[in-house]
């Protein structure tokens, strides 16, 4: 096909291949698109303070981190697995103010994933998000009611951090979050 734009750059392949791969997953409404939203919008909000003439890029372009969010609804659950080849580091979000049923639900998801031994000993970090909300648990609650099998949890790290993202992009727990990845 013809090309009337400038050519995209050359990918480094290399480069690419040292990046970490973090996978993020979740159940659909636990706020995924959210959480990488107000990320991207917090890295441009420092772009601005610092008068940098372009904004810094997003997460998904992160110097060390490509970080891949898979939808949640029930039809794309069944792709999830697709996804996990390479992972390096696992994001699991959980709406932590979401009922019995649904939390349950989320454990048996997250179970079947941890499951699959490509994720064998990858890292989990668990974000319970919309700390916001009332009824929300805390994380070590949110961790504990999803019921995962102790063998899955104990050959791996397991961050859990509690996260709420308003409406205006402003974000509690994002900075932990990024920091514990940049580590990891
Ligand atoms: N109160 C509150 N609402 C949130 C928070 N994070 C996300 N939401 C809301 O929850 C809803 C779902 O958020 P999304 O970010 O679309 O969820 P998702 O995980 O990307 O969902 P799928 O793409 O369907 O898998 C939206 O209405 C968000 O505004 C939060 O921390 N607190
Ligand atoms: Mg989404």
């Amino acid at each position: 096909m013809e090309q009337n734009g400038p050519q995209e750059p050359e990918q480094n392949d290399s480069e690419e291949r040292t990046k970490k791969k973090v996978l993020m997953l979740g159940l659909g409404g636990s706020g995924k698109s959210s959480i990488l939203q107000a990320i991207q919008m917090n890295h441009m909000k420092v772009a601005d303070g610092e008068m940098t003439p372009e904004p810094t890029e997003g997460f998904h372009s992160h110097p060390c981190t490509i970080l891949l969010s898979v939808g949640g609804s029930e039809k794309m659950r069944k792709y999830w697995a697709d996804f996990i080849q390479d992972c390096d580091i696992l994001v699991y979000v959980v709406d932590a103010a979401s009922d019995g049923e649904s939390l349950k639900l989320a454990g048996e998801e997250l179970q079947h994933i941890l499951d699959d031994p490509g994720l064998d000993s990858v890292p989990l970090i668990l974000l319970a998000n919309k700390q916001d909300l009332n009824d929300a648990q805390k994380p070590h609650d949110v961790l504990e009611a999803l019921h995962l099998k102790p063998e899955s949890l104990e050959n791996r790290l397991v961050h859990e951090i509690g996260t709420e993202v308003r409406h205006d992009n402003e974000a509690i727990g994002l900075g932990s979050f990024e920091t514990i990845l940049a580590e990891l």
